[in-house]
């Protein structure tokens, strides 16, 4: 018999719906199952096969408990690889908690947060990148997300790595053996080749490390703050991009006391734009504090949307933005374009080059705006094959992976030992070995597995 224990958990959220999912995993899945389990053809389940479904009742003490569905898999062929045993019930909070507690009484644990997804990491049936994006696939809430957790549950990720890995790993074995020969001065690694694989081993890492970036920002979210002096239809511009009446529209500067945040979609990618309070000098002592919260929302940000509604705007303000947030991209939009003949747009298009212009009431040139924010999110990649890295850990990994791998190239450079070199190259593996988990500690996977759901 294995040493686990056998777990329970709710695998479905917590509160009422129409059914409900409990999940027990692990050697005595089966056997306590039986105890409270009475299958209405009167079959034990230890005598059914995996893979099957059986309709019954949950009884205790001739009590019937509800009539449930339960679904049998038998390890190792299941999602952890043990025995599992999931009972379908109907939906009551209260029916879940009796049914939990009758297995906990009967020997079953309370399983912790993702401890499913780390026994079927544990037992071999995914590596850690693939369990990190089951979290991730959880989480998606965009075309994009989803597309690129379900690449990584599929393995892409982790088997350009693997391969990665093994291609460094047979170097590493060699230069060793030259340790064991190194009165005889051998050279069993060819160092052409080894620096050919070095440097294609860097530009994997580079491309990986590079796609973080957007990764990020799909798993994310892009925050977009909607910023300018009051009254210039910050609101209203949020409010079209919605398509829906968000936030409160008037006529009265500082009307936005409040931020006020929503998401779209755009292409796949989620945008998520922030109104804020207009920038004034203002006595009124809520204002300040909402245009304080505005400037927190600016920091925040990856994109600044600058609003102004008449050539008269202040240009003083664009520039304090422009030159306290040179590392964000700004753009700047002129709205109410109802308003100007074609001469004050000529003018302003001059004078500020790249200005969008559109009316936000009117709902006119909002499609241009959209163009331009997602010409600005590097998108190159996205459909194609190539891993997209979106895991802060993994780019961590990939990062130190490159590091060592620029001091094994250097350590070639200068003609470094090779005792000294095979400890980079060691360092490099482990960092690798990092991301698909062939090389873990279990502060690592407390880490990674409390961040899930229970029942996961
Ligand atoms: N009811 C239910 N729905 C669910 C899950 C689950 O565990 N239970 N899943 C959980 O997240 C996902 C599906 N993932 C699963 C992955 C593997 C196996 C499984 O039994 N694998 C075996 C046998 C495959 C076969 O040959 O049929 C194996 O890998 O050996 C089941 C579910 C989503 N939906
Ligand atoms: N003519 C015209 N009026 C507009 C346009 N967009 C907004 N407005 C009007 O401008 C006024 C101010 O709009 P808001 O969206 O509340 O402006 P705001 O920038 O959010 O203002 P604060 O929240 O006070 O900072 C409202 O009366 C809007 O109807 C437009 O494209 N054309
Ligand atoms: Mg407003």
């Amino acid at each position: 018999m294995s040493n686990t224990n056998t777990i329970i958990a709710l695998a479905t959220p917590s509160g009422m719906g129409a059914i409900a999912i409990i999940r027990v995993s692990g050697p005595e899945a089966i056997e306590i199952s039986d105890t409270v389990f009475k299958s209405v053809r009167g079959k034990k389940l230890k005598d059914q096969k995996s893979h099957t479904i059986h309709l019954g009742h949950i009884i205790e003490n001739e009590k019937v408990m509800d009539k449930v569905l339960v679904s049998l898999f038998k390890g190792p062929n299941s999602y952890t690889g043990e025995d599992i045993v999931e009972v379908s019930c109907h939906g009551s909070p209260y029916i879940q908690q009796q049914i939990i507690q009758l297995f906990l009484r009967k020997g079953c644990d309370m399983a912790s947060a993702g401890e499913y997804t780390l026994r079927a990491f544990l037992n071999g049936k995914m590596d850690l990148s693939q369990a990190e994006a089951v979290a991730d696939l959880i989480a998606s809430d965009s075309e994009a997300a989803h597309e690129i957790a379900m690449q990584q549950m599929r393995g892409g990720f982790s088997n350009q790595i693997e391969k990665l890995r093994a291609e460094l790993l047979n170097f590493a074995s060699l230069i060793e053996l030259e340790l064991d020969f190194s009165q005889e001065d051998v050279e069993f690694a060819d160092r052409t080749q080894f620096n050919e694989l070095l440097n294609h081993i860097s530009e994997v890492l580079k491309r990986l490390i590079d796609s973080f970036n957007l990764g990020n920002v799909i798993k994310n979210g892009i925050p977009v703050a909607i910023v300018g002096e009051p009254n210039v239809g910050k609101s209203t511009l949020l409010n079209a991009l919605l398509n829906e009446d968000r936030a409160i529209v008037s006529d009265i500067p500082g009307t936005t006391r409040d931020t006020v945040e929503d998401q779209i979609s755009l292409n796949g990618i989620n945008f998520r734009f922030i109104d804020t309070a207009g920038i004034r000098e203002t006595s009124d002592a809520v204002e300040q504090i909402g245009i304080k919260r505005t400037f927190d929302k600016i920091e925040q940000a990856k994109l600044i949307i600058f609003l102004f509604d008449t050539p008269k705007f202040d240009r003083l303000e664009l520039e304090r933005i422009k030159k306290s947030y040179p590392n964000k991209e700004l753009l700047t939009i002129c709205n109410k374009m109802d308003l100007l003949d074609a001469s004050q747009i000529d003018q302003l298009k001059k004078e500020i080059p790249k200005t969008i212009f559109l009316s936000a009431k009117h709902k006119t040139g909002i499609s241009n705006l959209e163009e331009k924010l997602l010409s600005l999110i590097d998108s190159g990649s996205l459909g194609s094959n190539d891993t997209v890295v979106t895991n802060s850990r993994h780019y961590d990994a990939l990062l130190k992976a490159l590091e060592e791998i620029q001091k094994v190239k250097e350590g070639m450079e200068v003609g470094l030992a090779s005792d000294l070199m095979a400890i980079d190259i060691r360092q490099a593996l482990f960092h690798l070995g990092e991301i698909t988990g062939s090389v873990t500690t279990d502060d690592l996977l407390g880490n990674i597995f409390s961040n899930f759901c229970i029942g996961k």
